[in-house]
């Protein structure tokens, strides 16, 4: 069954076209991703999802009902937003009462789940704790479960790793993955390595638009099926001559040297010689398969990061 359908959305600011005639469709139980750089135009669609933005047109579908321009499908679904928004002097059990409460959940049940939440998200012997009193990787795990307190079907995500430390990351990615199948997530983020693990599909976005659509192993299996070099350094690198292979292609960004192709495995020692030749000896390297971050590569000639 499909959770959310998404029609020929579109949103400009000015001149600045920033969701470009996007069309998606989330089955129910998906971890869905969309993925792009920076300015990509992500919280702007989730924006349009929620009705915080106006969409300029489109249509969006949420569980077979249609939300059109002047109306928003907010009460079906589970915000977390980028921004934390709690109030610092209440505890986190104080915080999800209060969102039940919005909710017009009974009294019985907000407790009953806050508990259950509380527990999943590892912070259950920080209930009675005030909220500026939680590390910044707590507050964002109490910020996430306070947007589902209600029980929502489709839970929207945007950036929910960013800024965890690694312990945080892990309960979120454990809290997200045990939902899927009940639950439908539609997550944004510009790690390739986030979308990678979690998402059933990936939509890779770029200047408003979709450019492919599909999971993360088909993606890379269409898109960059070679295998990748990897050269890291500890300082940003320019390369001062032409380096060319009709074997393999070389990408530079930053302080990392890629070198793409098929079966690196053999020449592996001519292009270390290369590389150590023209830039000394790096921090480290890894010969590995490709990734979404060298699908992105592949389709728009530039980096996530850039
Ligand atoms: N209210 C607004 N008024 C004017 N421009 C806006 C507004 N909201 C977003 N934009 C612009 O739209 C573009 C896309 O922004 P958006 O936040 O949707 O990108 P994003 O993919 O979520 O990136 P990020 O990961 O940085 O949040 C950016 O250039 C941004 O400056």
């Amino acid at each position: 069954m499909t959770a959310l359908e998404i029609q020929s959305l579109s949103k400009s600011f000015g001149s600045n076209k920033t969701v470009d005639n996007l069309s998606i469709c989330v089955e129910h139980g998906e971890i869905f991703s969309l993925l792009g750089p920076n300015g990509a135009g992500k919280t702007t669609t989730i924006n349009m999802i929620t009705g915080v933005l106006e969409m300029d047109e489109g249509n969006i579908i949420v569980n077979g009902i249609s939300y059109q321009k002047g109306s928003s499908a907010m009460s079906k679904i589970g915000v977390c937003t980028q921004d934390i928004q709690l109030w610092p002097f209440m505890t986190c059990e104080e915080q999800l009462h209060f969102m039940g409460n919005l909710y017009k959940m009974d009294n019985k049940v907000i407790k009953e789940r806050s508990l259950h939440l509380l527990e999943r998200i590892g912070l259950a012997d920080k209930r009675k704790v005030w909220a500026k009193k939680l590390s910044g990787g707590m507050q964002r795990r109490l910020h996430l479960i306070m947007s589902v307190i209600h029980d929502p079907d489709l839970i929207i995500l945007d950036e929910p790793e960013a800024g965890l430390d690694p312990q945080s990351r892990i309960l979120v990615r454990e809290f997200i993955k045990s939902l899927s199948g009940s639950k439908t997530f539609l997550l944004t983020t510009h790690n390739m390595d986030e979308a990678e693990r979690l998402s059933s599909r990936v939509a890779i976005m770029d200047k408003g638009r979709i450019l492919v659509c599909d999971t993360p192993v088909a993606l890379r299996e269409k898109f960059t099926p070679e295998e990748t070099l990897e050269f890291l350094y500890p300082e940003p690198i320019v390369m001062t001559q032409q380096w060319e292979s009709s074997s393999y292609r070389v990408h530079m960004d930053g302080k990392s040297i890629r070198v793409i192709g098929y079966q690196l495995t053999l020449a592996v020692p001519d292009i270390l010689s290369k590389v150590v030749s023209q830039f000394g000896h790096p921090m480290t390297f890894s010969l590995r398969q490709s990734t979404l971050e060298d699908v992105f590569i592949k389709l728009t000639g530039r980096s996530l990061r850039q």
